[in-house]
């Protein structure tokens, strides 16, 4: 077999890999591509787009529950043509696909993207569709794939994962939704507001993933009452006819279908990453430096999903840059990641900033709150519930994180993310414009109820303005 040489060789065509991409063509570098599975990166395919695509006609329908209240006549006549709906969230979805295989694989020559699962021979040494690469240096960034314990893939089509729902040409009448972290809200959600029979499940005694106690129970109380949640025990399925029985303890539901949503897992079977030669661990992952994605002192990378850490859009579009830079720079240059930010589009939004609760030492540490209910501007929009909860360390007054349930929560929490990026404190973020009635003024209020709790105070007079020298 003949061996190829290239600089750089990138293993997968995700967010990841093409971010990657990016920097080894801007370092003039030589690279190949190889992609196995379907090009088109799984943010546009089968992940952030379609969801938020669905979410958003579930969303927009949803409102006519509220348009009684205005006065406006015909909501309740109002129906949902549900292939329709599909139909449209194709559509956007195909755009999204297009758009990316238009700016990246779609014009590049079958030398440079290889259309292929790779495998590693040795760390700079990969086969893929029957030639050998020997690259100076390569970037694994092969994403991940849903988690489907193997007892559960006997049902067939009646249990579905995100791979398979935005292929429905039709919704059935009644679904389970098993594990509500991320995907399970955001979709489990959005499907009851379609018209399905929603039941969710999770093994956690907590939804989304929150960790701030007040927030947690805030949002079990909200979403539960838009569908039944059973927490605290692993869901099981059984046959029932046609049909499928999830249990859960002693709950126990008969449905048509099961959305398992149970996690991600790296994509990682097929690659050989023993031929590394470095120790990986139960999930067959080697460990890596997260600030060079650097593969122990190996000129291997890692990027994206496939890490098994921070899996979103934003984190794999910053690792691919890092991954693709060292790769092609021949450098392990390290940088410094971003304020952790987490954004569930479920309505309301739940959000996460900075330190998680479980990070904070309480000792130090001050909490702010403000609940939703009667911020003027979230009433107006009829959508005042929620709480947003921010911390900041007691002594400084340094803003820490937050965590929240609420009205437009992802531009919040982008706020808040920003504002720790830049070292800022509570007095500092009291100086900032506040407009109104806007929703941030909820999180003037809570800033208001934090800044109380610091021992930091503003200078010159007035909490809110900052005195010019005389
Ligand atoms: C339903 C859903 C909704 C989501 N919503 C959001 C959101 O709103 N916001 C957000 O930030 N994140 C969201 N995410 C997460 C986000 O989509 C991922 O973090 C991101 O797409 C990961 O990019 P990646 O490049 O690591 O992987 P991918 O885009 O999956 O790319 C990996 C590529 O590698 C290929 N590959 C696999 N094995 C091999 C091999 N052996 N050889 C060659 N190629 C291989 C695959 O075919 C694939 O093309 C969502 C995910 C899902 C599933
Ligand atoms: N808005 C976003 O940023 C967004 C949206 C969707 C997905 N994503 C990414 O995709 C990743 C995967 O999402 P996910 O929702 O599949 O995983 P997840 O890890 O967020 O949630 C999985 C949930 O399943 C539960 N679970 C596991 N086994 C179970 C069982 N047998 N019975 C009941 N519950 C069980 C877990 O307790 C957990 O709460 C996320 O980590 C996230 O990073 C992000």
């Amino acid at each position: 077999m003949t061996e190829r040489v290239v600089d750089v060789a990138i293993i997968g065509s995700g967010s990841a890999g093409l971010n990657a991409l990016a920097q080894t063509r801007r370092a003039g570098k030589t690279f190949v591509l190889i992609n196995g599975g379907e090009p088109g990166t799984t943010c546009a395919r089968v992940g952030c787009m379609p969801s938020k695509a669905m979410i958003q006609v579930a969303e927009d329908y949803h409102r006519r529950t509220h348009l009684g209240k205005y006065g406006i006549d015909g909501h309740e006549a109002m129906t949902l043509d549900i292939p329709e709906a599909l139909e449209h969230v194709q559509d956007l979805r195909d755009t999204f696909v297009d758009r990316v295989l238009g700016s990246s694989t779609d014009d590049m020559p079958e030398d440079l993207f290889i259309q292929d699962h790779a495998r590693f021979i040795e760390p700079t040494l990969i086969e893929a569709a029957g030639q050998r690469i020997r690259a100076g240096a390569v970037v694994i960034a092969t994403g991940s794939r849903p988690v489907v314990p193997a007892a559960w893939t006997h049902f067939g089509e009646r249990v579905i994962t995100t791979d398979d729902l935005f292929e429905l040409a039709d919704l059935p009448a009644s679904m389970a939704v098993i594990g509500l972290g991320t995907i399970g809200l955001e979709l489990g959600q959005s499907l009851s507001r379609l018209g399905v029979d929603i039941t969710g499940f999770d093994q956690l005694h907590v939804i989304a993933g929150t960790q701030d106690p007040e927030v947690s129970q805030t949002a079990i109380d909200l979403l539960g009452k838009e569908f039944p949640i059973h927490l605290g025990q692993a869901a099981e399925i059984h046959e029932e006819g046609e049909q499928l029985r999830v249990t859960a303890g002693a709950h126990s539901v008969v449905v048509d279908k099961v959305l398992c949503s149970i996690g991600r897992a790296p994509n990682v079977a097929g690659l050989q990453l023993e031929n590394l030669g470095v120790p990986l661990d139960a999930r067959g992952l080697p460990t890596f430096d997260p600030n060079s994605m650097q593969v122990g002192d190996l000129p291997v990378f890692i990027a994206g999903d496939v890490t098994g850490d921070l899996p979103l859009l934003h984190e794999a579009g910053d690792e691919g840059r890092i991954a693709g830079y060292n790769a092609a720079h021949g450098e392990t240059a390290r940088f410094r990641r971003k304020t952790p930010l987490f954004i569930n589009f479920c309505d309301p939004n739940i959000c996460a900033v900075g330190l998680r609760w479980n990070q904070l030492d309480m000792e130090t540490t001050a909490v702010g709150q403000i609940r939703f209910a009667p911020v003027g501007r979230a009433l107006i929009m009829g959508k005042n519930r929620g709480v947003l909860r921010v911390y900041a360390d007691k002594a400084s007054g340094r803003l820490l994180g937050a965590e929240m349930i609420g009205p437009k929560g992802e531009h919040l929490a982008h706020l808040l993310c920003w504002c720790i990026e830049r070292n800022l404190t509570v007095g500092d973020l009291l100086r900032l414009p506040f407009y109104h009635p806007v929703i941030e003024e909820a999180l003037q209020a809570a800033l208001y109820d934090l800044y109380a709790k610091v021992d930091t105070k503003n200078e010159g007079g007035l909490i809110e303005l900052a005195r010019l020298p005389d």
